[in-house]
C-alpha cells in the first residue's frame, strides 16, 4: 500500500443526469500520491474532472467511490488544512487586502490578540510583495495584485496542502509569469504541499516535481506520472537550456494533442494497472538535445536525475 502523504485512491465521480437521463462517469479509478513538500501539478482536457477532482480534496464535494487519505485519515470535507485559490480570487470587496488575509488567519487562529494577527498578515502580504497595499480594497488592485492577496491568505493559514485551480489563467502573460516566479521560490523556501491544475505545459515542467496526466472524459483515468527531470531551482529564463526542456516538452505536448484522446486503446493493454500508472521520466536515457546557448560545445551527457 502506498504511504504517500496525501493519497487518491480509486476515485470515481459520477454526476446524475438532470431529468433522468444517463448519469455520467467523469472519472473512475483515479489513484496517485502526493509526498510532503511536493509540488504536482494536473493536466488534462477540458471536461476531464480536474475542477471536480480538485473540489472533492479540498473537501467542496464528494465522491462516488474511492477516496482521498490525508496523513493518514479519510477526508470527509473541508479543512484549513487545505488552502484552495481560485482561477479568480474570490476576495471579499468590502475588505482591505489585511482584512481578506487577517479573515482567514482569524480562522484559524480565533484566540490571537489583533497585533498577532497583524503581524502573521503582514509577514505573508510582504512575501507576496503586496507591502504598501495593505489598506487598499480589492477594487483599487490589478488583476495580479488580486491573485497575491489570494495567495497571502491561502499560505497565511499555514495549510498541509495548497490546492490551485488554473490560478494564473485569467492574468496577462507579463504578470503570470512573475506570479510563477515567485510562487517558485514560496514553495522552495516554506516545502509547501501543493497541487495544482494548469493548461499551460511550461508552467508545469517550471514548478511541479511531478505531472499527472488524466485522459480525456467521461470515465478519465490517469494515463500516467511524469517525473521532472529538469533540476530543481531551474528558472523560466533558464529551463530552455536544459537538455532535458524538450523531451519533458514534447511528451506533454504529444499526450494532450494525441493520447489524451486515443488513451482508451491504452487502457485495454494488460501493463496498464489504474492503481500504479505509469511512471516516465523524458530525456533520461536519451540522446540528449543541444542546449540553445552552446551551439558549438559537444552535446552533455543526459544526466540521471538520480531519485
Ligand atoms: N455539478 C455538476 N453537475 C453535473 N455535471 C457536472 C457538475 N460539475 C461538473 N460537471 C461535469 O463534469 C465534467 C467535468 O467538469 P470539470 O469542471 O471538473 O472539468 P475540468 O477538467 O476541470 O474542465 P476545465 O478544464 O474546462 O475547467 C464536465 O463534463 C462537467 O459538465
Amino acid at each position: 500500500m502506498s504511504t504517500s502523504h496525501i493519497r487518491i485512491e480509486g476515485l470515481r465521480k459520477t454526476f446524475p443526469a438532470p431529468r433522468g437521463g444517463v448519469a455520467v462517469t467523469v472519472f473512475d479509478q483515479v489513484w496517485f500520491g502526493i509526498e510532503k513538500g511536493e509540488f504536482v501539478c494536473l493536466i488534462g482536457h477540458s471536461g476531464c474532472g480536474k475542477t471536480t477532482l480538485l473540489n472533492i480534496l479540498a473537501g467542496l464535494d464528494e465522491s462516488s467511490g474511492g477516496g482521498i487519505v490525508v496523513n493518514g485519515k479519510e477526508i470527509t470535507g473541508p479543512s484549513l488544512d487545505r488552502a484552495v485559490i481560485f482561477q479568480h480570487h474570490a476576495l471579499l470587496p468590502w475588505l482591505t487586502v489585511m482584512g481578506n488575509v487577517a479573515f482567514a488567519v482569524r480562522s484559524r487562529h480565533s484566540g490571537w490578540d489583533n497585533a498577532k494577527v497583524r503581524a502573521h498578515c503582514q509577514k505573508y502580504i510582504d512575501l507576496v510583495h503586496l507591502t504598501g497595499s495593505e489598506m487598499k480594497k480589492p477594487s483599487q488592485l490589478s488583476g495580479g495584485m488580486k491573485q497575491r492577496v489570494g495567495i497571502a491568505r491561502a499560505l497565511a493559514i499555514e495549510p498541509d496542502i495548497l490546492l490551485m485551480d488554473e490560478p494564473f489563467s485569467a492574468l496577462d502573460a507579463l504578470t503570470r509569469g512573475s506570479l510563477q516566479d515567485e510562487l517558485v521560490s514560496i514553495c522552495a523556501a516554506t516545502q509547501q504541499t501543493s497541487f495544482m491544475i494548469t493548461h499551460d505545459i511550461d508552467e508545469a515542467i517550471l514548478l511541479a516535481d511531478k505531472i499527472v496526466l488524466m485522459s480525456n472524459g467521461p470515465e478519465a483515468r490517469v494515463c500516467e506520472i511524469v517525473e521532472n527531470t529538469l533540476p530543481k531551482g531551474r528558472t523560466r529564463k533558464d529551463m530552455h537550456r536544459h537538455p532535458h526542456y524538450y523531451p519533458m516538452r514534447n511528451h506533454l505536448l504529444e499526450f494532450l494533442v494525441n493520447r489524451a484522446n486515443s488513451f482508451k486503446t491504452e487502457l485495454s493493454d494488460p501493463g496498464y494497472d489504474p492503481m500504479h500508472p505509469p511512471v516516465t521520466r523524458p530525456g533520461v536515457g536519451q540522446p540528449a538535445a543541444r542546449p540553445i546557448d552552446a551551439p558549438g560545445d559537444p552535446l552533455p551527457e543526459a544526466k540521471t536525475a538520480g531519485r
